[in-house]
């Protein structure tokens, strides 16, 4: 048997006899090759492959001419500080989206204070590169390079003004294009975004002419909501596809906006259901009440005034504009002083008074572009009573129908509030379940009586059984009812 080590030294004699005679120094690398695969192990190879990537890289890399662009942490004007940059801030929120802290020796973390565009603000905590440190991003397959500098440090032509911390962004300077045009935005938008992300939300409500905001802590989520199943992934997808249209809907010419008409029994979860989509967009919800708006002038205004990335909510449609007409007939009746007086506040006349033609302008009328990225929520809870303008295709994107609790949104309900898949009354509640309306806001109540899961899941059975008892009741009295006056009709005695 010949060990190893021998077997090296016959193959090392056997190439250096080969090298003799090797007449090209191509013939030569081949031969060095084939040598060091046989000869290296191949830990070793790969090692040496990365050193000559590396060098490589290098070498060539310094062949490149290089741009830096300098983001100052504040932008001066003429040599006196003016402010914040909101690029230093959107890049660092940015940048600490790539860092890996549990491979950082060093933590830098910052806490600052952030003022959203509805003027509240709020506190971030970041993780920060630490002065002096760089990093590495790639976007399109190019590699940008940033780095952290000192307060009041030099660059190295000596022409940096001003104190303060700044970040620098190096890169070829072939892609100084991608960089402006492509790179930078695509920052401080996905900054932008993670500040939404991050925000508290809020509802508004309108009153006065004016939005007034609360901080909106509601649960509600996609997976809080029970309904059916595909009827959720629907929405959830139509969302998802809306966000990403930007291009689309101004390719066709349409403003960005979605509506959904939300239908169904009280206490189906159609305000849940609302408060879920803008937890899962990120969204503040301005809930409009249309009794507080006089006429077609303030509900511009007022509508204008909703920025952009928000859900507006208009409830109970179907009653919005019996109230106003009541309230139109009223003031007409009686000479309501105040209502006029108030009228004229909000900057009308009566002639102009509010009407749903003025509403669908705004949703799809020449209004309908003041804004974008608005999602715009109607609920009613008979939708045989809305004006068919409403219903006209086109107008709702989307019509919900929130029914009564079926057995999947049950096992929704029960997993939610007592984090059970399974239970020995499962298949009595799906059968009454399937001869039962009940609404999820009933259900809920009943799993909500007791902690216990036997208790509040036969607390629940007894409900839905006393349930199917009342609907044969009243079954049997109808049809009792139908046989006297048929009998009546009749005259059979
Ligand atoms: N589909 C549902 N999923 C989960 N919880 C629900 C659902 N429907 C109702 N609920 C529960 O019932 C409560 C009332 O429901 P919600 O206000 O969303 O119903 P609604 O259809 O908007 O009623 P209304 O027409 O009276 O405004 C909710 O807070 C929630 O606890």
């Amino acid at each position: 048997m010949v060990s190893s080590s021998s077997e090296g030294a016959n193959v090392a004699d056997a190439y250096k006899k080969a090298l003799g005679t090797a007449a090209s120094v191509t013939a030569y690398a081949m031969l060095a090759r084939g040598m060091a695969r046989e000869l290296l192990p191949d830990e070793l190879r790969a090692a040496v492959r990365r050193g000559a990537e590396f060098l490589r890289a290098r070498l060539g890399a310094r062949d490149k001419e290089r741009n830096t662009l300098v983001v100052r942490r504040q932008f001066e004007n003429n040599g006196y500080s003016a402010g914040g940059n909101d690029l230093f801030d959107a890049s660092r929120a940015y940048l600490a989206t790539k860092m890996d802290a549990r491979a950082m020796r060093r933590l830098c973390l910052s806490r600052s204070c952030i003022r959203d565009s509805d003027g509240s603000s709020s506190w971030n905590t970041l993780l920060c590169m630490e002065q002096g440190v760089s990093t590495t991003d790639v976007f399109d397959g190019i590699e940008f390079r940033w780095t952290s500098i000192e307060d009041g440090g030099g660059s190295d032509d000596g022409k940096r003004q001003g104190k303060g911390e700044s970040l620098e962004l190096s890169f070829d300077a072939e892609h100084t294009d991608t960089a402006l045009e492509k790179y930078v935005p695509f920052i401080t938008s996905t900054a932008e975004e993670l500040r939404r992300r991050d925000r508290a939300l809020k509802i508004f409500m309108n009153d006065g002419g004016m939005w007034y905001g609360i901080n909106h802590y509601h649960p509600a989520s996609f997976d809080t909501v029970a309904m059916d199943p595909a009827l959720k992934k629907a929405i959830v997808d139509d969302l998802d596809r809306f966000l990403k249209r930007k291009e689309y809907y101004r390719r066709i010419g349409k403003a960005w906006k979605r509506g959904y008409l939300l239908y169904g029994r009280p206490g189906t979860g159609k305000s849940s259901l609302v408060a879920a989509m803008a937890n899962y967009l990120r969204f503040n919800l301005y809930d409009l009440d249309l009794s507080g708006v006089y006429n077609n002038s303030a509900l511009q205004r007022i509508l204008i005034d909703m920025p952009n990335k928000s859900i507006l909510v208009i409830e109970d449609i179907d009653c919005s504009f019996d109230t106003m007409s009541r309230e139109d007939r009223k003031a007409a009746e009686t000479d309501d002083m105040e209502y006029q007086m108030d009228a004229n506040r909000q900057g009308g006349s009566q002639e102009n008074k509010l009407s749903l033609s003025g509403l669908l302008n705004f949703i799809d009328g020449l209004w309908s572009t003041c804004g974008e990225e608005r999602i715009i929520v109607f609920t009613t809870n008979y939708k045989d009573r809305l004006d068919p303008a409403l219903l006209r295709p086109g107008r709702m994107d989307m019509h919900v129908y929130m029914g009564h609790c079926g057995w999947d949104a049950f096992k929704m309900l029960a997993r939610n509030y007592h984090l059970v898949d399974e239970h020995a009354l499962f298949p009595e509640i799906q059968e009454l379940l399937a001869v039962v309306e009940v609404t999820p806001a009933e259900v809920s109540e009943m799993l909500l009586r007791s902690e216990d899961v036997d208790a509040a899941m036969r607390l629940l059975t007894e409900f839905l059984q006393q349930r199917r008892q009342m609907t044969t009741t009243i079954a049997r009295d109808e049809m009792a009812h139908e046989r006297c006056v048929w009998h009546d009709r009749s005259g059979i005695a």
